[in-house]
């Protein structure tokens, strides 16, 4: 069974196709990149499966049809384009906010995060005095959170330094393990050699996949 699967999905404005015929299928357990150029239609596919956009064709995730109308089918851990922050807090706080909306969530994976991506030396600094890339790394640590089932993930590596990739790559490889699929859009190609179990290409709204 696929766990998601993307069928002739369109997206079109008067003048032109975003999306155009886009079907694949992803099954539990892959990391996935989706690689292309600026504008080649990446974010438009990852909020397409995520029922965040309208388009035409069919998208299912987890056995049930995604519509903009319907609550998402599964719990998704998602960064998409800037990370939401809530500036007058410090790290901890916005991810124990986030941990607040899912009980499941403990104390300890919050701290874990937070070591894993130095953010623990920030302290209690507000995140209106973070670097671009220390906000990046709490975007990620919050769709981390939880281990979902489903992960999202828009340019990750963007503002990150080789030690914070590295740090990235070996906590996505361990919650993989532990059961999570990943979307990752991306066009850092030596991520994408290091992190991805199948890679798709993505050019003017189309998408190619390595396998055919
Ligand atoms: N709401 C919208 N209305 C009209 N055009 C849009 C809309 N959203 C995106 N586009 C256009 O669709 C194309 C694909 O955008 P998308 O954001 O998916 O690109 P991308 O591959 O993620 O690029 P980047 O790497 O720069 O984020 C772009 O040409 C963009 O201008």
């Amino acid at each position: 069974m696929n766990f998601i699967e993307l069928d002739s999905v369109t997206k079109t404005t008067k003048k032109r196709n975003l999306l155009n015929q886009v079907s694949f299928k992803i099954q539990k357990g892959e990391i996935v990149t989706l690689e292309g150029i600026n504008g080649s239609g990446k974010t438009l596919i990852l909020k397409a499966i995520l029922g965040l956009i309208h388009t035409s064709g069919q998208i299912s995730v987890a056995n049930s049809q995604v519509r903009v109308e319907n609550k998402y089918p599964i719990e998704a851990g998602i960064l998409i384009e800037n990370p939401s922050l809530i500036e007058g807090f410090n790290a901890f706080q916005n991810l124990e906010l986030l941990a607040k909306l899912q009980p499941r969530i403990e104390r300890y994976e919050i701290y874990d995060l937070l070591r894993i991506f130095h953010l623990d030396k920030a302290g209690n600094e507000k995140v209106r005095k973070f670097s671009l890339g220390m906000k990046q790394k709490l975007g990620i640590a919050q769709a981390l959170l939880g281990q979902n089932e489903l992960i999202v993930l828009d340019e990750p590596t963007n503002a990150l330094d080789k030690g914070s990739i590295a740090d990235l790559i070996t906590i996505i490889k361990e919650i993989n393990e532990s059961g999570s699929t990943f979307i990752i859009a991306t066009h850092d190609s030596k991520f994408i050699d290091e992190i991805s179990t199948r890679r798709l290409y993505v050019k003017d709204g189309e998408v190619y996949d390595e396998e055919q």
